[in-house]
């Protein structure tokens, strides 16, 4: 599988080390607020396990499924609830946990889902931010790596299903999705 990937963009130490930095950002801002932390599934899992454990206060976590690609490399335009929250947000703030920004299609629908259910604060967290793609107006609050305009899979990010198990962020060779 590591002969699919192009170049190593972010190694696993580089990865923690910015999750320590964001998560001491992030017990300062979060102080006495009990934020809801919502991971969107499936991509965003390593970085929320990771992140969560460098934020030193109370928050609750929870879980969202949503899907714009599909198994395409184009995001398909409409954002599709997979799985909704177990909790409301209604009154609290909430911490969005993502692994990547790219047309921003999929952060514009959440966020304004959220602030729609009367969550009274709604912020961004990223682990890589893809600006050169951007289709929507959204700006992360939190944000690990600015990616290069590239397809990258690894540490949660799939091509076609594969490839979140790498514990790095990785370009993918181009001959891969060339051949599909
Ligand atoms: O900014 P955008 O262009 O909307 O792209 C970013 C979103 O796309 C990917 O998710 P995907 O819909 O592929 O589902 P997954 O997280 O289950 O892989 C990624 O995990 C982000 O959630
Ligand atoms: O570069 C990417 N890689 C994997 N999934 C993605 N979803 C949006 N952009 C990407
Ligand atoms: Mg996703």
């Amino acid at each position: 599988m590591n002969s699919d990937i192009k170049e190593i963009l972010y190694s696993q130490e580089q990865i923690q080390r910015v999750c320590q930095e964001l998560g001491a950002k992030l017990t300062n801002d979060y102080q006495d607020k009990k934020p809801l932390v919502i991971c969107v599934l499936k991509g965003a899992v390593m970085f929320m396990a990771d992140i969560v454990r460098k934020i030193d206060t109370y928050i609750e976590l929870d879980f969202m499924d949503v899907s714009s690609y599909g198994n395409e490399m184009e995001s398909s335009g409409s954002v599709k609830i997979i799985k909704d929250l177990d909790v409301s947000v209604k009154g609290r703030d909430v911490l969005i946990v993502e692994d990547i920004i790219d047309t921003g299609r999929t952060l514009a629908c959440l966020a304004s889902l959220l602030k729609h259910r009367q969550a009274k604060s709604v912020k961004i967290c990223t682990l890589l931010d893809k600006p050169d793609r951007r289709e929507k107006t959204i700006s992360p609050d939190y944000v690990g790596f600015q990616v290069p305009n590239e397809f990258v899979v690894g540490y949660g990010l799939d091509y076609q299903g594969f490839y979140r198990n790498l514990p790095y962020v990785g370009i993918l060779k181009p001959a891969v999705y060339e051949k599909n």
